[in-house]
């Protein structure tokens, strides 16, 4: 299988814990477009990829995407605010550090998966933050969602200290996440993109570089967006077709065979139409994504009327107490809205 065969050549070129027959090659990345295989090359040598790697942040996302470096044989430290979920990585053979300043003291990159914009900048610049074990020669890769305004301000703290900056926030979610099947969207340091290009090939299956710091939260914040409205949108047609009598479940079906079919839909769907919603994406944090692409289309002054209505509904989701649950939960506010 392409990726299997693909996933060995990059991890072997730069894990020290496998086999030397392996190193080193060029890292060749296939991504799979919609018509065929595309080819991309990133010429990293052994040399230029830094093998210490600190993953600060173990939630639903950060967990399975360390996971992954350490399956890989990368030499992984980590740490998360509630110590607990460091553990099952602990057994998997990570190193543990106490704050982010000494996990980022420790190794020669640090990637950061934390909930939102103030948690991003708490553990990058805050006390005891990552910033503080910068130095040069080091990279901070920030995966979050975040805004770009934060996103620039962990920038100019991190390269205050003579380190590099990347952001890097995802497309997929839990289980893309533990199949390594995440898609990066990437900005800042150019050069620090080519040297973390292998670890973001372990965890995705293929990265975008975007330009200047900002760009990366841009391109998420769009595409989360237009999920979100995408969600409430299946979520009243699925209210609407069981009020005039239809079987929903059929409507799902219907959905998947047609031009507007979705992965989104297809997976998520048949679970919603029995009102359940195992979390993969939180609903709390779709709506902050909602609230941040409104301030981006606020902030150039572009009108985005549908992102508008459907953020409304998951701040209904959210103080129905349903933040926790899966984004698919929406569907209860427009339920909620039926009783009224
Ligand atoms: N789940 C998904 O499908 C996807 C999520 N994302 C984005 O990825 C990011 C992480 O998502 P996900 O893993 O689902 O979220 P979780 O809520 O599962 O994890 C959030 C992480 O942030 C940490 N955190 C929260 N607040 C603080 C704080 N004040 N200080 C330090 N650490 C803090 C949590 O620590 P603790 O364990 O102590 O609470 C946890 O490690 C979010 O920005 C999300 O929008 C992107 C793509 C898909
Ligand atoms: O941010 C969520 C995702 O599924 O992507």
């Amino acid at each position: 299988m392409v990726r299997g065969v693909n996933h060995t050549l990059m991890a072997a070129s730069f894990c020290p814990s496998l086999p030397q027959h392996f190193k080193p090659k060029p890292i060749i990345k296939f991504r799979k477009s919609s018509s065929s295989f595309k080819v991309f090359s990133s010429q990293s040598s052994i040399d230029e990829v830094p093998t210490r790697v600190g993953f600060l942040g173990l939630g639903i996302m950060g967990s399975p995407m360390a996971q992954n470096l350490i399956k890989a044989g990368c030499d992984v430290t980590v740490w998360n605010r509630t110590k607990s979920k460091c553990d099952p990585l602990i057994d998997l053979g990570a190193k543990y550090k106490p704050s982010p300043a000494e996990v980022a003291a420790s190794c020669d990159v640090t990637f950061a998966m934390l909930a939102d914009p103030e948690s991003a900048m708490v553990v990058a610049c805050g006390e005891d933050g990552a910033a503080s074990g910068m130095s040069p020669g080091k990279g901070y890769v920030d995966v979050s969602t975040v805004d770009g305004p934060t996103s620039k301000l962990i920038n100019g703290q991190i390269i205050e200290t003579g380190a590099l900056f990347l952001e890097a926030p995802v497309s997929g979610s839990k289980k893309p996440a533990e199949d390594g099947q995440l898609i990066f969207l990437t900005a800042g340091d150019k050069s620090l993109y080519e040297k973390v290009a292998p670890y973001l090939d372990i965890m995705g299956k293929s990265r975008f570089y975007l330009g200047d710091v900002g760009n990366g939260a841009a391109m998420k914040l769009v595409v989360n967006m237009i999920m979100g409205s995408m969600m409430t949108s299946f979520a009243e047609g699925l209210l609407l077709s069981e009020k005039v009598g239809l079987d929903p479940s059929v409507v799902v079906e219907v959905i998947s065979q047609g031009a507007i079919s979705a992965p989104m839909f297809s997976l998520k769907g048949p679970a919603m139409v029995q009102s359940k919603y195992p979390t993969a994406f939180p609903l709390k944090h779709q709506q902050k994504d909602m609230r941040l692409a409104l301030g981006l289309a606020e902030s150039v002054s572009q009108s985005t009327p549908i992102a508008a209505a459907a953020n409304e509904l998951y701040k209904v989701a959210k103080s129905h107490g349903l933040s926790d649950s899966d984004f698919s939960a929406v569907i209860e506010a427009l339920k909620v809205k039926r009783k009224d």
